[in-house]
């Protein structure tokens, strides 16, 4: 992948560390129409380091996050991850990208109601070409490290709340991803299901090596990653470490 830098850019990094570098997305076509979602974001994430985003709603958190993990494309600045620039990439390889260096969870709704919990975990495999039989093997075997042992046949529909989002955690790690993405993902969730939840999604994160990016609105919840980010008006505020 070829480098365009923005003139200021640090130095690339080619190791698994996500940079975003003076973020700027304006959705709105012009700036007098409203102010930018994201208005000059530079953060880094460091290979298996777990950040949360918080801040106020409409304070950027979820376009941030779209921003790094190459959905959006920022109007300036860039995202690097492992030395290469998103900005410059073409549409085909941010979606490879996206397929192999990244997975995501989401507050609900993701898992895919007419297949059983294993071949919803084994779907990014067989998308990126693994065949079958190994692809549901090896989503089989982080259903135990998740705790949902014995229910890899059940659909989504005969699953609980918490249980479907560990498959959904499964899922978005079973590629062992450099990173992953995270927008609320214990919102539909109530206190003691969501704390179940963190556990697992930022302990196999860690033993599999995967950075974590997380939005909530939940201290709790920021309080299960190593660093917290806050938001205001599309700008980082402030950020305290555990
Ligand atoms: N697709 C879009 N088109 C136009 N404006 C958008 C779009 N997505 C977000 N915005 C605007 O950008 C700003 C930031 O939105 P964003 O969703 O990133 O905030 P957030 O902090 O994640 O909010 P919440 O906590 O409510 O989810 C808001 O003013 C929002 O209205």
């Amino acid at each position: 992948m070829t480098q365009q830098l923005h003139a200021t850019t640090p130095p690339p990094t080619a190791d698994r560390t996500l940079v975003g570098h003076h973020l700027v997305k304006r959705y709105a076509p012009s700036v007098q129409d409203s102010p930018p979602a994201l208005a000059g974001v530079s953060l880094a994430v460091a290979p298996g380091e777990s950040v949360a985003v918080m801040g106020p709603s409409g304070s950027g958190k979820t376009t941030l996050l779209h921003v790094l993990a190459g959905i959006v494309r920022p109007d300036e600045g860039d995202v690097i991850w492992n030395g290469a620039s998103l900005r410059s990439a073409s549409d085909a390889s941010r979606t490879t990208l996206r397929r192999s260096a990244f997975g995501f969870v989401f507050q609900s709704g993701q898992l895919i109601p007419e297949l059983p919990a294993v071949e919803n975990v084994a779907l990014p495999l067989l998308l990126g070409g693994t065949d079958r039989r190994r692809a549901e093997a090896r989503a089989a075997a982080l259903f135990a490290p998740l705790g949902l042992a014995g229910l890899e046949r059940r659909r989504p529909g005969e699953l609980s709340g918490g249980q479907a989002q560990r498959v959904a955690i499964a899922r978005a790690l079973v590629g062992t991803p450099g990173v992953v993405f995270a927008d609320e993902p214990t919102g539909a969730l109530d206190q003691h299901t969501s704390g179940e939840v963190m556990h697992h999604l930022t302990g196999l994160s860690r033993h599999l090596g995967a950075s974590l990016l997380i939005v909530t609105h939940d201290a709790n919840v920021a309080g299960w990653c190593d660093r917290t980010l806050h938001m205001q008006d599309g700008r980082i505020v402030g950020e305290a470490r555990r």
